[in-house]
C-alpha cells in the first residue's frame, strides 16, 4: 500500500473522541504544557464548543482557535487550532448523549481526509466509547478496524499494537467475546499478523531484526497438546512459517511467564492470543506511558493507551502523559515515512507539496 506523507511541515490531526470523555480535558492540558514538554503542532478535529466549555470548566486559560490545517503550526504556540467537523456536541462530562457517536465520527473522519490528502502528518485519536458508537449503528469494532477499512487496507484483521519503551504487545484478535476467541484464533490470522508487525517495526520503528515472542492461547502453552491442541496445531505453525520467512518469531510461549523483566529483555513485541493477555501486563506496567499504534496503514495513526474515564471527566483529574506519548510518538514515525518515501521515490517526495496544494485548492 503507498505511503501517505505529508509535507514535514503539517501538524498533527487529534481528533475530539467522545464529547464526554476525557479527550478534550488532556488535549487541553497536552496544549498548556506545549512549550515546557516542546510538544509537536497539532489541530484537533471536531466541535470547538466543546473544548471551550471544558476549558472553562477546568479553569483553563486556552483560546481555541478555528483555522485550516495548514495554520495550525503557526497558531499552536498562541492557541488551540480546531478544525471544525461534524455537528455540535452537547454532552456534559461523563454523560454520553445522542450527539456524542456523530461527533466522534465525524471528527475520525475529518482527521483522515486530512491525512489522505496531505494536510496532516499523523493522527492521533482520542478514545470513544465502544458502547456508544455501537448504540448509533456504528458497526466496527473500534478505530483500529475502522481506519483499516478507511484506508482500503487489504489485511486480513488490522494490527494493534500498545508501545512502551517497557514493552510493547499486540492481541491477534482484538474486540470479541472470550467464547468467540478460539473461532478466530487461527494460523492465517497469526501468520499476517506477525508479517506487519515485522514490516512495521523495521521500516517505521527502525528495528534491523524484531523479534516477535507468540504467547500461546492456553495455560502452559498447552503441556505439548496436553491442555488444549491449539499451540500445536495453530500457533506453533504460525510461527514456523514465519521463520520460513526470514522473520525472527519465537514460540509459543506461556503467557504466565513472558512479561517478568528477564523474560522482556529476549524478545521486542508480545502477539498474545486475545485482548486482556496482553493488554493488562503493558497497562500494569506502563499506564501512564503507553501508546496504542496501529500497524499496517498506509498513513500514522496513534492514540493515548487509555479510555474515556468518564467518571473523571471534566474534573481536572485526567492525566495527559499517555496521550503526549501519542503525540510525539505519531510525529516521531510520520516523519520517519517521509524520510523513507525521500529515499525511495525523491520525485513523489518532491511532488507531494505541490499534491497537498492541488487538493486543498480543489
Ligand atoms: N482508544 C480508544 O478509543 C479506547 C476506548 N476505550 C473505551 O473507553 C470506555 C471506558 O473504558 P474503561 O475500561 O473504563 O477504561 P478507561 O481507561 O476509560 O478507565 C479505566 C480507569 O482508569 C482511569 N483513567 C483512564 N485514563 C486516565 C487518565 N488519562 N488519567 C487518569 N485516570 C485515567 C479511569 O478514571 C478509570 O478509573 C469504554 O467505552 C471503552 O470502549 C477504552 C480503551 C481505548
Ligand atoms: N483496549 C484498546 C482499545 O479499546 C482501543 O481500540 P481502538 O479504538 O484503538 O481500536
Amino acid at each position: 500500500m503507498p505511503l501517505h506523507s505529508a509535507p514535514p511541515s503539517a501538524a498533527l490531526a487529534l481528533s475530539l473522541g467522545e464529547p464526554a470523555g476525557i479527550g478534550p480535558d488532556i488535549a487541553l492540558r497536552a496544549w498548556v504544557g506545549r512549550h515546557t514538554l516542546h510538544l509537536p503542532a497539532f489541530f484537533v478535529t471536531g466541535d470547538a464548543d466543546v473544548l471551550r466549555r471544558r476549558a472553562a470548566r477546568l479553569g483553563l486559560r486556552v483560546p481555541v482557535r478555528p483555522c485550516a490545517p495548514e495554520e495550525a503550526v503557526r497558531c499552536f504556540a498562541e492557541a488551540l487550532p480546531v478544525v471544525a467537523a461534524g455537528p455540535s456536541a452537547t454532552a456534559e462530562p461523563g454523560l454520553p448523549d445522542a450527539t456524542s457517536g456523530p461527533a466522534a465520527l465525524a471528527a475520525i473522519d475529518a482527521a483522515v481526509r486530512l491525512v489522505q490528502a496531505g494536510r496532516a502528518a499523523a493522527i492521533v485519536t482520542n478514545p470513544i466509547a465502544k458502547s456508544v458508537l455501537y448504540a448509533d449503528g456504528f458497526t466496527f469494532p473500534g478505530h483500529t478496524e475502522y481506519l483499516a477499512h478507511l484506508a482500503g487496507s487489504p489485511a486480513r484483521q488490522p494490527v494493534m499494537m500498545i508501545w512502551s519503551p517497557e514493552l510493547a504487545v499486540i492481541p491477534a484478535t482484538i474486540h470479541i467475546p472470550v467464547a468467540e476467541i478460539a473461532r478466530h484464533f487461527t494460523r492465517e490470522l497469526l501468520v499476517d499478523t506477525g508479517r506487519i508487525a515485522a514490516r512495521d517495526l523495521t521500516e517505521r520503528f527502525g528495528l534491523a531484526r524484531p523479534r516477535l515472542a507468540f504467547c500461546g492461547l492456553n495455560p502452559h502453552a498447552g503441556e505439548q497438546g496436553t491442555i488444549g491442541r491449539e499451540d500445536e496445531e495453530i500457533t506453533r505453525p504460525a510461527v514456523e512459517a514465519l521463520q520460513r520467512e526470514g522473520i525472527d518469531a519465537r514460540g509459543p510461549f506461556p503467557a504466565d511467564t513472558l512479561f517478568h523483566a528477564r523474560a522482556r529483555e529476549g524478545y521486542d513485541v508480545v502477539i498474545g492470543a486475545y485482548h486482556d493477555q496482553v493488554l493488562a501486563p503493558v497497562k500494569m506496567l506502563a499506564f501512564e506511558r503507553a501508546v496504542n499504534v496501529t500497524l499496517g496503514l498506509p498513513f500514522v495513526r496513534t492514540s493515548p493507551d487509555h479510555g474515556t474515564a468518564f467518571d473523571i471527566a471534566g474534573t481536572g483529574q485526567a492525566d495527559p502523559s499517555s496521550l503526549i506519548e501519542a503525540l510525539r510518538l505519531a510525529r516521531k514515525l510520520a516523519d520517519a515515512d517521509a524520510r523513507r518515501q525521500a529515499t525511495h521515490n525523491p520525485a513523489r517526495a518532491e511532488a507531494e507539496p505541490r499534491r497537498a496544494a492541488a487538493a486543498r485548492r480543489a
